[in-house]
């Protein structure tokens, strides 16, 4: 019966309701973001038996709980924590001005796979990776998921759709058009813009841009994207030929809401990894397979790309796409971003 929601139509609802601070139910358990959870529906949870908060094994190092689960651990919530306690877990906003009090109590054993879809959903919502959860039967109207489904369509790559294109004529090129794509599982649309006419068969000037509202739109001094997207624009204006795939996956894929909590952190005296990590994300937690999605859709095999980022080489090639050159795409240092310019050569191997 095609009127019934599929999987993927279910895990976007899912989202949706764990952003609004709505639980929803994995194989039994009842599931809440701790970021969105109201003091109400974390009574009424506790209600229906012990919670436990799941948290990232990143957070869980931060917090020196074990973490028995490998990439996960489940803390105990204590009775008399109250949800500011549950919001000090999962957010480190806090954590060197007021310090958790342990000992966090973390559970081991039985089976993992509902918290760990749990966590990939609050990922996938760009939520703070950190849930409430309670063995017990919800309501008729809570959306419900089995985990193992749920953990292999989160991995799995959604189909893009061509949406729209028009001719869009640009500063640095007027002969350009902007694609639309949008993907078949309720996630973020992403842009491609085709400079000039680049034959099919020949390798592409590519950038491969990852959306940066900071930077490309403000004009931020802290990183490199604003200067980086207007470089390519310009090269490819100046070779009259090139794609730029706009991916809008914000903060290296965690949101701009949780780019904002890294910079805090940053402030604070992290570097952008250990702000990532601390925040209960990996560094990078971009899904580059849309890139050479994208790439095949608009009929390019070969491309010439414009990046720092060795692991954007390896990803296009693995995706099947020749990278025959790879192009630096070196812009100005300045005192608010030599120290992220500096960790993403020392930490993430880029190359300047
Ligand atoms: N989480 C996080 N994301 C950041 C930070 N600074 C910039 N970003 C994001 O990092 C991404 C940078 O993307 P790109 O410039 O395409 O990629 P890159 O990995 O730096 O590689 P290049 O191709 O060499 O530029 C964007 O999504 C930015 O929003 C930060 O401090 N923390
Ligand atoms: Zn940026």
């Amino acid at each position: 019966m095609s009127l019934i929601p599929t999987l993927a139509e279910r895990i976007a609802r899912a989202r949706g309701d764990l952003r609004m601070g709505l639980p929803m139910q994995i194989d039994g358990w009842l599931v809440a973001a701790a970021e969105t959870l109201s003091e109400t529906r974390l009574a009424d949870l506790r209600a229906l038996g012990q919670p436990v908060v799941t948290i990232t094994a990143r957070r869980a190092e931060t917090l020196k709980a074990r973490a028995y689960d490998g990439d996960l651990a489940r803390v105990t919530l204590p009775e008399n924590a109250d949800l500011g306690w549950v919001r000090a877990l999962a957010d480190p906003s806090r954590d060197l001005m007021h310090p958790m009090k342990g000992p966090l109590f973390t559970e081991r054993g039985g089976d993992t796979n509902p918290h760990k879809a749990a966590l990939a959903l609050t990922k996938s919502a760009q939520l703070l990776p950190a849930v409430v959860m309670v063995r017990a039967d919800g309501s008729d109207g809570l959306t419900d998921l089995s985990a193992g489904p749920t953990l292999a369509q989160l991995a799995a790559e959604s189909a893009l759709a061509p949406v729209a294109a028009a001719r869009l004529p640009l500063a640095s090129a007027e002969r350009s058009r902007l694609h639309i794509y949008r993907p078949d599982d309720g996630g973020e649309e992403h842009y491609a813009v085709e400079i000039g006419d680049p034959p099919r068969d020949a390798p592409v000037l590519t950038r491969l841009h990852s959306a940066c509202f900071t930077g490309d739109v403000l004009g931020s001094l802290k990183c490199d994207c604003g200067p980086q997207l207007h470089a390519a624009l310009d090269a490819m204006g100046r070779q009259g030929a090139g794609v730029l795939l706009y991916l809008n996956q914000e903060g290296r894929g965690i949101g701009l809401a949780n780019k904002m909590r890294a910079y805090n952190l940053q402030n604070q005296g992290f570097d952008t990894v250990e702000a990532n990590h601390r925040l209960g994300f990996e560094d990078d937690e971009r899904d580059f397979r849309i890139g050479a999605a994208l790439l095949r859709k608009l009929g390019f095999a070969k491309v010439r790309l414009m990046t720092n980022n060795p692991r954007k080489v390896a990803m296009l090639e693995r995706q099947g796409i020749a990278v025959t050159e790879r192009v630096p795409l070196v812009t100005a240092r300045n005192r608010f971003n030599a120290g992220y310019l500096d960790t993403k050569a020392e930490k993430s191997g880029h190359l300047l």
